[in-house]
Parts: C-alpha cells; structure tokens; sequence
C-alpha cells in the first residue's frame, strides 16, 4: 500500500456511509451496546477510526458521544460490544490497560485536580509508574530514575504549550484555554498513538482558538490518530479530516466535513433536537399567562413602577434555546 500523500489522502474511495471501512484503521468497533436502565445511550454496530486523522465525532446534545468515549476507553462498562486497537483486543478492558495500549483520552480539570500544581497533573498523565507496584520499595533506585524522566518529560511539555511559566501554580488559577491546554498535554505524557480530546474548545477564549487548532493539527503531524467530540461547528470544520456523527447512540452519518454537514440525516438529528414542535394554542397561552405574572410580581417590587409594552419584549427576548448554547 502507498503513503498517502495528505491526511485528506487518507480517504479517498472511502464510502460516506456509517460504519464506512477504512484504509488502514487504528480503531474497529463492533455492535457496542450502553443502557442506562431502559435507555439505551449507545448502539454502534460498527465503526472504524483511522490511523492518522482527525476524526471528529459530533451529534445532538444526548446522542452517546460521551458515553461512547467512556466505554471505549474503559471509564465505563458497555452491556455488550468489542473493540480492537492496532489490531489487539482492549473491550473490556480498564482505563490504565487501554492508555498503555495507546490510546489515551482528555480529562477535565476536576475540582480536585485544580487544587495540585500544574507540574503535579501533569505527572499524573504518566502510565506505566513503576512506582505504583510494590516493588518499588525493592527497586527505589528505578523508581526514581523513572520519576525523573516524568518531570523532564512534563517540563518539555508544559514549554511545549506554553505553560512553563505556570509549572508550579495551582492548576485552578488557569484560564479556561490554559486548562484546556493542560488536559492536552497531561495526556501527552502517556506518549500515546492515538489521543481522544472531549471538547477541546469548550470554554476557550476566542484569543486562544487558534493555537488550540495548531496543537491539534501538530499531533496528526507527529504522527498520532485524534478523535475528538465537539459541539464547535467552526473547529470541526477546519480540523477535521472526516467526521462521524451520532444520533440517539447510533451513528447516523460519516464523511468530511462539507458532505455531513449538508447529509439531510445529520440536519435532521440537530433540527428534531434544537426546534421543538410549533406551540400549540393552550401552551402560547399558558407562556403568556407566565410573563404576565412576572412581570407582576417584578412591578409589585418596584414601586411607581410603569409597566410599558417594550417590557415585555424584554421578557420574551430572555435568551433560550440551543442558539444560547
Ligand atoms: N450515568 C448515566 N446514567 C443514566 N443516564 C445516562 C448516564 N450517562 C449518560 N446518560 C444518558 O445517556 C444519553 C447519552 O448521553 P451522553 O452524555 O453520552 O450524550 P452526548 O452525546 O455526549 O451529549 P452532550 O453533547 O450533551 O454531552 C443521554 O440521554 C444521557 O442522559
């Protein structure tokens, strides 16, 4: 088989239909099943991940694309399902299993983490500690060494992202794009072939948008496979080589970006989700009959107070909906 040339190489003759075969994948997924009592949050019958790409993986508020990240990477247990990675078998397997493997996933900066200092989270992103076994006690010459490396692998990093300066500040006193910078880096620490980012844009600062979108795109060029889960249309449409979309826990569409967005399917998995039926007569009614008594219950506070019509349009003006999101 050649090289490609490009990551958009990659997938020519690629078929734009769900559980499409791939080139050469890094991630196969067969018939993963999820419930939550009598929901079923996940139902893939099949899926494969390129070795290589950015692969976004996007859908409706509830579809499963977290729950499915979970599962894959063994943060949660699927009801049924098997997955290979680089070709070895990691479905049931634990988190610590499958990011030795390789594949390794973001994390959000819990509460408890924003109170270690950055150096710190980012040891944390180490797998395969020696320190962790018993005999450590046996070996604490190993364990040492190994520490050693940790930290100048971690420094390395945080120059990398450039958060050298924060090394040793509480990781809560970062900004939101800084957090999200850390997360990336922290799972670099791994040294992973694949890297799986939970909404890498969530809460990032418009200034920091782009050197968000090059760390991405610089680990595609260092060789490793990202799959990432994101509600930015913007980011996705400018990284992402292919994108899998899912719709109450099946994927519904895949192809680049420019053909899924227009897929008549994925407008309507976001429509049914973002555009509720028209009201009927009893509910305007009921929602008209709320403003009014807010609207009372505010004038009664102030006194004097004039109630104009424009004040109702502030109230129906409240911002709502999916486009507040
Ligand atoms: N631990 C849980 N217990 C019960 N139901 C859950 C649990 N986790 C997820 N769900 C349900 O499973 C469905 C899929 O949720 P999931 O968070 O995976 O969707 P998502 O696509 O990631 O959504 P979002 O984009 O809003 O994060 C939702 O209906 C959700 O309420």
């Amino acid at each position: 088989m050649n090289a490609p040339a490009t990551a958009h190489d990659l997938f020519t003759d690629v078929p734009h239909t769900p559980g499409a075969p791939k080139r050469d994948p890094i991630l196969v997924a067969d018939n993963v099943v999820r419930r939550f009592g009598g929901l079923t949050a996940v139902d893939v019958d099949h899926v494969e991940i390129q070795r290589g790409s950015i692969t976004a993986l996007i859908g409706p508020n509830g579809a499963g694309k977290t729950t499915l990240f979970n599962v894959l990477t063994g943060f949660d247990r699927a009801n049924s399902g098997h997955w290979t990675f680089q070709g070895r078998r990691i479905s049931g397997q634990p988190p610590y299993r499958v990011a030795r493997s390789g594949m390794v996933r973001t994390f959000q900066l819990t509460k408890a983490l924003t109170r270690l200092p950055v150096i710190e989270n980012m040891r944390l992103g180490t797998t395969g500690q020696l320190g962790e076994r018993a005999w450590r006690a046996v070996f604490p010459w190993m364990w040492r060494r190994q520490e050693e490396a940790a930290t100048e692998r971690a420094e390395e990093l945080l120059e990398r992202f450039n958060l050298a300066q924060m090394r040793d500040e509480y990781a809560g006193a970062l900004s939101g794009g800084q957090r999200k910078l850390l997360e990336m880096a922290r799972a670099l620490m791994a040294e992973p072939t694949m890297v799986m980012l939970d909404e890498p844009m969530a809460g990032v600062n418009p200034a920091l948008t782009q050197t968000l979108l090059a760390h991405v795109k610089d680990l595609r060029a260092m060789g490793m496979t990202v799959l990432f889960v994101e509600h930015d249309m913007d980011m996705v449409r400018d990284i992402s080589d292919w994108v899998v979309v899912m719709a109450e826990g099946h994927i519904v569409s895949e192809g680049p970006p420019e053909v899924v967005m227009a897929d008549p399917v994925v407008i309507d998995a976001y429509l049914g989700q973002h555009h509720d039926a028209p009201l009927t007569e009893e509910d305007e009614e009921r929602q008209l009959t709320d403003i009014d008594s807010t609207l009372q219950r505010t004038s009664a506070g102030v006194e004097h107070a004039d109630i104009h019509d424009d004040t109702h349009d502030d109230a129906a003006a409240t911002p709502s909906g999916p486009e507040a999101r």
